[in-house]
């Protein structure tokens, strides 16, 4: 049985593309990402086409507007049956609550169960120096923190945030928010264009609840064989 942990990123732009990495993986893989990438180049088919070979979807579409636009994109996209969504945390409490607020009453209204609801926090290529020269003042872990207990204050589920936070996260959100992580790199992979990374092990240990593995699986040589190398390096940490 896959480990549902970790959620593989499906950063392509053709459907082609997908079908042929999601075979590869077969059963060692039940949790996908979509992000913008394929989203804006496939649609929603590919969430479909996912969902109905029984796998996990987190649409991370990380919706950033005024409260009433967030809600309603979300409602839309609740059609397509995927199992997570998000928001940016930077669109402030009002906006995460609403939104939450909708998505459940629209789950309600629709009798289907509704998908979960994170938001991100601060992005795992953000640096010191590109903190730094947004003007912000509080410490990248401490502006993560504060982004969490407002989602968690506004009915979210969890956030997306580095590996580098979790422990803090975890130890103020308590054991049952979901604590989604990007920027996790196997040891002596690529770090591409991420900054706050950790190893997948590290990241679990940290407290995260799932994995965001893109390039690390993609862009190997033999993917099967990287994803199976990280699944062994998860199981280590229970
Ligand atoms: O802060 C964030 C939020 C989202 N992402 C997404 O995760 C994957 C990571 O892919 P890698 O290839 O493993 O770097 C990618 O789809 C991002 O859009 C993130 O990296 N950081």
């Amino acid at each position: 049985m896959a480990d549902k942990r970790l959620i593989a990123a499906l950063d392509f732009h053709t459907l082609e593309d997908v079908k042929k990495l999601v075979n590869t993986l077969g059963d060692s893989v039940s949790y996908y990402k979509v992000g913008m990438e394929l989203f804006y180049s496939v649609g929603g088919d590919v969430v479909k086409w996912l969902r109905a070979q029984g796998k996990d979807v987190f649409l991370d579409l990380k919706l950033h507007d005024i409260p009433n636009t967030v809600a309603g994109g979300l409602c839309s996209l609740m059609d397509l049956g995927a199992t997570m969504l998000n928001v940016h945390a930077g669109g402030g409490y009002t906006m995460m609550k609403v939104a939450a607020e909708r998505l459940h009453a629209e789950a309600d209204k629709r009798g289907i169960p509704c998908p979960k609801l994170i938001a991100v926090t601060v992005l795992t290529s953000i640096n010191q120096e590109d903190w730094e020269g947004l003007g912000q003042e509080l410490q990248i872990k401490s502006a993560v923190v504060r982004y969490a207990k407002l989602a968690k204050k506004a009915g979210l589920d969890g956030v997306v945030a580095s590996p580098q936070e979790a422990a803090l996260i975890r130890e103020t959100c308590g054991p049952d928010f979901l604590i989604v992580t990007p920027g996790v790199r196997p040891e002596g992979a690529s770090v591409d264009d991420q900054s706050r990374i950790a190893t997948p092990a590290k990241a679990l240990q940290n407290g995260a609840s799932h994995l965001v593995i893109g390039r690390p699986i993609r862009a190997a040589k033999d993917p099967q064989a990287a994803a199976e190398a990280i699944l062994k390096e998860m199981e280590s940490v229970r």
